[in-house]
């Protein structure tokens, strides 16, 4: 453990042009972590509060800088993230913000692990970690709040569940990326990409279905082993009860009918995973769907679970979702993203662990994958700001980190 001296705040870019904290941990013993806040675009209702950065980094000089410099210790992680806590004061981080939280707590864990000379994922994981990787879920094509005109479903994911390596998952990615895109010139729909470097063409879902089974089935057969897909429905952000339901580009779906619907494209196309396929509020609904399609597939809660340790008990409670997505700016601190890990695992929930749509070339989140065993990581497959994860997955499979 070692002493912080001193905490530096400074508003960066993050990947779509908008400011976001960066801060620096320096500490006795020359230790030194730097991280930056990732944002989202579809973010949950229950999420913790991101503030604007500069007014986050006015808050946290003021009164979260205070309680650490001198104080606390990087490498003792709950005592940081308790000073974070008692200086914000609130439940949802909206007193110095949840990005400038997030950043500290990141980067006094590098600090700490800086000094015991150990990688961050074994800093946090313990020293037998980093013979096991998560899968890497690719984001191939998407749209909903990430990209205009595009699908209603925020994200097709390619899943590689059968790589032999991270590393050629990662690859595996790339290359079902690259043959969607051969796929759409073929078709003549020309596409630009949405905020994570998916293809965002203007076809309906139906269309994005049949194109990413063909590059998946495709690219499976040249790399010799089995590569599946997944969605992230982004549900909350369709659903208005006004409307009646899940408002897609051409129909309306009742909750039934929603449930109904991802159950149907779950066994029609092997879907390895689903993220939030019904609204933030919809627990019923979310057990609904496990039960009935759950033995199959991840049926994922992000907007549902927000990475909340409350929120994810009632769901285990109820029989929602079999897994939780880990992001660790939806409660703040590693401290609160480890202790909802822990929950889930303690009650055979996966844990995948996440980017956001606005990010960085922050890499923590390739770390904390190894570091608790998650079986995925939800990262992207292409864009300097995703590969800077997938990357750092590969060297730290090489050992080189
Ligand atoms: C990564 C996601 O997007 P955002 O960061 O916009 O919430 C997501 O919904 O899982
Ligand atoms: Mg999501």
């Amino acid at each position: 453990m070692t002493l912080v001296t001193d905490v530096r705040l400074r508003r960066v870019l993050d990947s779509r042009g908008n400011a976001t904290v960066e801060a620096d941990v320096l500490t006795e013993e020359g230790g030194f972590g730097r991280a930056a806040a990732p944002s989202g675009a579809s973010t949950g209702e229950y999420e913790a509060i991101e503030l604007p950065a500069a007014e986050a980094i006015a808050k946290a000089r003021e009164d979260a800088i205070p309680r650490l410099v001198g104080e606390v210790h990087a490498g003792n992680q709950r005592e940081v993230d308790a000073a974070l806590a008692a200086a914000d004061g609130t439940d949802d981080f909206s007193g110095i913000g949840a990005n400038s939280a997030v950043a500290i707590s990141m980067a006094a864990a590098k600090a700490g692990a800086s000094v015991t000379g150990a990688p961050l994922y074994q800093h946090l994981g313990g020293t037998f970690r980093g013979n096991t990787f998560p899968i890497p879920l690719g984001n191939i094509v998407g749209g909903g709040e990430h990209a205009a005109d595009a699908t209603d479903i925020q994200e097709f994911l390619a899943a590689p569940v059968g790589a032999p390596s991270v590393s050629e998952a990662i690859f595996a990615n790339a290359a079902v990326h690259g043959k969607v895109h051969d796929i759409l010139v073929d078709r003549d729909e020309p596409a630009g990409k949405g905020d994570e470097g998916a293809w965002a063409p203007s076809i309906d879902d139906a269309e994005a279905f049949e194109i990413v089974d063909e590059a998946t089935t495709a690219v499976a057969d040249e790399v010799g082993f089995e590569i599946r897909f997944g969605l992230d429905v982004a549900a909350a952000e369709m659903y208005d009860e006004d409307e009646g339901g899940y408002v897609y580009s051409d129909t309306v779906r009742s909750t039934e009918e929603q449930v109904e619907y991802i159950a149907d494209l779950v066994r029609e196309y092997d879907l390895k995973y689903v993220e939030d396929p019904l609204d933030e509020d919809d627990y019923e609904g979310f057990a609904d769907l496990t039960e009935q399609v759950g033995d199959r597939t991840l049926v994922c809660g992000d907007d549902l679970f927000v990475t909340n340790t409350d929120r994810l008990g009632d769901g285990i409670q109820q029989g929602a979702a079999n897994s939780i997505l880990i992001k660790p700016n939806q409660i703040g601190t590693l401290s609160d993203a480890f202790d909802a890990i822990e929950l889930a695992v303690e009650n055979a929930y996966g844990h995948v662990v996440s980017h956001r749509s606005g990010e960085t070339e922050d890499a923590t989140i390739a770390h904390l994958a190894v570091a608790t065993d998650a079986p995925f990581i939800k990262t992207g497959a292409v864009a300097g700001e995703r590969t800077a994860k997938l990357n750092e997955l590969i060297r730290i499979e090489d050992n080189a980190v």
